[in-house]
């Protein structure tokens, strides 16, 4: 009996070893994975953004929303009166981070893949740098004024705009950080146990 002679997939009664499976993400929802798991790295207390740059099907860079290289000492307050006290005028946008990250020669016609919609000053370097479509999973702050400027001018730089929604697999994906509702990323710092993990506060 020849082992290796070539048995035609319908007589092997449909034996499911043969067939390829059909992954579980798409393309698009990959790489916004990506984009996820890079805003698991931001320190920022309150908003984590994470960015992914796709050219030909291929990731270029990631990002996510950090403090300028060697600055550790830098507040991430977002409601101080004092505004040399607020992070705002420190903190390195995911978009920003991706795009200087990139590991290709420029990003003309690549997708940005963020979790947050861009603000206006982000707008500007993905316009500026040639980014053509940028797709997002959030908008909380479209009612800001910086949103409805970036949008605004990325319609007019004819920079195409995809919303996705937040979908099962993407709860599934996070959540998949956990165990036994303790976050791992947050959780596990060395020699900690999974025990003394910090609770998830979502
Ligand atoms: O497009 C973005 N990219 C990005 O990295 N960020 C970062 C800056 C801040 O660290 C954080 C927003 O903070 P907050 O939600 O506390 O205002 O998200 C914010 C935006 C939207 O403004």
């Amino acid at each position: 009996y020849n082992f290796f002679q070539n048995i035609p997939l319908s007589d092997l009664n449909g034996s499911k070893e043969t067939l390829p499976r059909e992954p579980r993400l798409s393309l698009g929802e990959y790489f916004m994975a990506f984009a996820r798991l890079a805003a698991e790295m931001s320190r920022d207390p309150n908003t984590q953004v994470g960015a992914c740059i796709v050219k030909d099907g291929k990731i270029v860079g990631t990002g996510y929303n950090a403090m300028p290289n060697g600055c550790t000492d830098l507040p991430w307050s977002n409601d101080n009166p004092d505004w040399l006290q607020k992070k705002y005028a420190y903190v390195c946008h995911a978009e920003l981070n991706a795009i200087v990250n990139k590991f290709s020669a420029d990003v003309k016609g690549c997708t940005m893949y963020v979790t947050l919609f861009p603000c206006n000053e982000c707008a500007k370097l993905i316009i500026q740098t040639g980014i053509a479509k940028v797709v997002y999973l959030s908008d909380k702050y479209h009612d800001k004024d910086e949103m409805k400027a970036s949008k605004a001018m990325l319609k007019e730089a004819k920079v195409e705009l995809r919303y996705t929604a937040n979908k099962l697999f993407l709860f599934c994906f996070i959540h998949s950080f956990s165990v036994n509702g303790n976050r791992v990323f947050q959780a596990i710092p060395e020699g900690t146990s999974v025990k003394n993990c910090v609770k998830d506060p979502h």
